[in-house]
């Protein structure tokens, strides 16, 4: 009996321990408990502040409050805090979360918990006193290391470009990416792996003591989709791009003044520098102002991780030390297309793989005619109704040309430095040059192209990444 009696006040007990535990959970008394328990354990604890201003001495903006800022209106806490500012974002249709004043909102680092509170345009981080010294310092890392990650995935690309001096600043929408360009797949590849791999070699740079930067030049005939390039690239890292225009630089000074104000993980981008270095009106850059700007030795003094791009036209005539091993550290040749461009071209503008008039596109392209993507683009753009007429005016383009193109005027005009033709007319560039041609030009231009046939593979020959 007295058994029975024990079952029953045993079974009894659980049954309200159960009952109390639904309880709790489903009003907000587990709450509420929970919280008296961390203000009594909070008020048993010496804990030390440490403020972050919006502002600076100065009046400028503290850069850690943003991150701070960044990182406690991320935290769960937040979303789940008793009352919290709901705001649309600046930049995108997202709605973020904001801390109000006062409020005190609890995150936990390694064991430790900490309070942040905002008061005054400032936000207060306590720490017990006992878990200072163990994680003050990895803690601020980590809401480095949390709230760059934030930016990167939010952030709205700017294209900077220098004028007067100064840098103005525009969104930078560029829709170009390394699939919409026609670039041969293994370079892409490589390409994107050697991005990769600079980026995560801060630690490898810093031990052989050299500045974390990488420079690439790009060069090949106009229209081959070197900007287009530049553009993918910045989307690809999510780096903001640095356009400087060195014809509107007075002299060494204001070139340094510049790139001292671009930030790290950027794009400095210097296009058609054959152009800049041959021209004879060039600005007050001395030639050492301008290799010690390529080196990127003032990029050390802020925040090192940059990546430099060139443009040319065409190597020939630049004086070697200008691209030797280490300042350039990549050279990729674009060239003219040929009929594996022309076909990634067919697909990506028409939306076309297989087609019954590529063979005789393929006819041509072997007797060695060839256009630049950007005058074959545009004439698949104009005509992308309709992909039949879209490649009969390629054929007729490339024909009529007798295997040239504007592309190949302006690769030799650049060689000849003498002024480029007018750019493509709107109905498709390819046949609006033709009757213009001087014969001497097309003598020249027969001699280009059989040279450019000669090459197995477009991107194979000098062209591909060739590192020095
Ligand atoms: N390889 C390519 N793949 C896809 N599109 C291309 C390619 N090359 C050029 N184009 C198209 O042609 C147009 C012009 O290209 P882009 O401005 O990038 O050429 P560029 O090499 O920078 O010329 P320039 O030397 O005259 O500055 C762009 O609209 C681009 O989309
Ligand atoms: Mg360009």
């Amino acid at each position: 009996m007295f058994v029975v009696n024990l079952f029953l006040i045993i079974f009894l007990i659980i049954c309200l321990l159960f009952l109390v535990r639904l309880l709790l959970h489903r009003t907000a008394l587990i709450y509420v408990l929970r919280k008296w328990v961390e203000r009594i354990d909070d008020q048993i604890h010496v804990h030390q502040q440490f403020r972050v201003p919006e502002l600076n001495e100065s009046g400028q903006e503290n850069q850690l409050y943003r991150k701070v800022q960044l990182y406690v209106n991320s935290l769960a806490s937040v979303e789940d805090s008793d009352y919290t500012n709901l705001f649309s974002s600046e930049e995108s249709n997202d709605i973020v979360l904001a801390l109000e004043d006062d409020q005190i909102i609890r995150d936990t680092f390694l064991g430790a918990r900490v309070m942040w509170v905002r008061i005054d345009r400032s936000f207060v981080l306590k720490i017990k006193k006992k878990d200072k010294r163990r994680i003050l310092k990895p803690y601020l890392q980590h809401i480095h290391t949390i709230s760059n990650d934030i930016e990167q995935r939010g952030k709205i690309l700017k294209l900077h470009m220098n004028t007067n001096g100064k840098w103005r600043s525009i969104q930078f929408n560029h829709p170009s990416t390394f699939d919409t360009i026609v670039v041969h797949l293994d370079l892409k590849n490589k390409i994107k792996s050697d991005l990769e791999n600079f980026v995560n070699s801060k630690q490898y740079y810093h031990k052989l003591g050299r500045v974390w930067r990488r420079s690439y030049l790009l060069y090949g005939p106009s229209g081959t989709g070197k900007s287009s390039f530049i553009a993918a690239i910045a989307n690809f890292l999510s780096y903001d791009v640095y356009n400087f225009d060195l014809s509107q630089i007075e002299d060494d000074d204001n070139l340094n003044l510049l790139l001292l104000q671009t930030k790290c993980k950027s794009l400095i981008v210097v296009e058609d520098l054959d152009c800049y270095i041959s021209e004879k009106s060039r600005t007050g850059i001395s030639s050492s102002g301008l290799l010690n700007f390529m080196d990127g030795i003032l990029c050390s003094s802020c925040c090192d991780e940059r990546i430099m791009i060139f443009t040319m036209n065409s190597k020939g005539g630049i004086d070697f030390d200008l691209l030797r091993p280490g300042r350039i550290d990549v050279h990729i040749y674009f060239p003219l297309c040929d009929f594996n461009s022309f076909k990634g071209l067919a697909s990506n503008y028409l939306g076309v793989k297989e087609h019954k008039l590529f063979q005789q596109v393929e006819e041509i392209f072997q007797g060695g005619a060839t256009m630049s993507p950007a005058e074959i683009g545009e004439l698949m753009l104009v005509n992308r109704s309709s992909p039949s007429r879209a490649l009969k005016s390629v054929i007729t383009a490339l024909q009529a040309n007798g295997g040239g193109g504007k592309a190949a005027m302006r690769l030799r005009d650049s060689a000849e430095s003498s002024p480029a033709p007018s750019s493509a007319t709107e109905d498709g560039g390819g046949a609006a040059w033709k009757g213009t041609v001087p014969k001497e030009f097309r003598k020249l231009y027969g001699m280009l192209r059989l040279r450019s046939c000669n090459r197995p593979e477009s991107l194979d020959h000098e062209s591909d990444m060739i590192e020095r």
